[in-house]
């Protein structure tokens, strides 16, 4: 790469793995869902239901494409690069009820930084499809690592599943913390220190 080139932004795009949606099959199974647990869908307040669900899980999990867009590292800037709250919603692969959370994602820059938002988006895309906590909050740190080589990657997820709240233990109000932590986040003791300490001090502000 020349120096003119290393000079520009840098925007591959992330584009997740998507098949077609079919929402008229969708609506057609949400209203066999509907009928087989015995509601009663001809009552015209449930209607419109089934094309209201197909709809809302359609939405759930259709994640957006984005630019992944990172410039230049020209101030060597070496110290941690951490946006936390960043607000979740996924929705858990086993019962397909939604769990909601923040997100606090970090890095150790080494040669190139990354436009800020484009940690949110790359939360939201991963969010966006049938997931476990763990595998969402190392799938975020992954894709970090793989896409901009950062020298450490920190990840916390912090969420609230409604498939434990609402229903079954219905442990109303508990939260899942799950951690990823790469390279000097994870290997160098101070930095993994100051990491927790800032996702950790967060939280308990709260
Ligand atoms: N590890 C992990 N488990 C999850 C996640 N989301 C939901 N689960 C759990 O997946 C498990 C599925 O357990 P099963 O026994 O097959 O399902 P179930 O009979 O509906 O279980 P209960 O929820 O306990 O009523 C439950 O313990 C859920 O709490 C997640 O993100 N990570
Ligand atoms: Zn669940």
């Amino acid at each position: 790469m020349t120096a003119t080139a290393e000079a520009r932004p840098w925007r591959p795009r992330v584009v997740p793995d998507t098949v077609p949606v079919d929402l008229a099959a969708a609506e057609d199974a949400a209203r066999d869902l509907l009928a087989a647990l015995g509601q009663p869908l001809d009552a015209p307040h449930l209607a419109e239901t089934p094309r209201r669900m197909a709809h809302a899980y359609a939405e759930l999990l259709r994640p957006e494409a984005f630019d992944f867009t990172t410039f230049p590292n020209d101030e060597e800037y070496d110290e941690l690069v951490l946006v936390q709250d960043i607000p979740l919603t996924s929705v858990c692969e086993h019962h397909m009820l939604p769990f909601t959370g923040v997100a606090h994602v970090g890095y150790l820059p080494r040669d190139r930084i990354l436009g800020l938002s484009k940690l949110a988006r790359l939360v939201e895309v991963t969010a966006r499809r049938p997931q476990t906590q763990e595998r969402l909050t190392k799938q975020v740190a992954d894709h970090l690592q793989e896409r901009l080589d950062p020298r450490g990657v920190g990840v916390v997820v912090e969420a609230e599943h409604t498939c434990m709240s609402l229903r079954g233990a219905r442990a109303v109000g508990s939260r899942t913390v799950t951690s990823a932590l790469l390279g000097l986040l994870r290997s160098d003791p101070s930095s993994r220190a100051e990491f927790l300490a800032l996702t950790r001090g967060h939280r308990d502000e709260r």
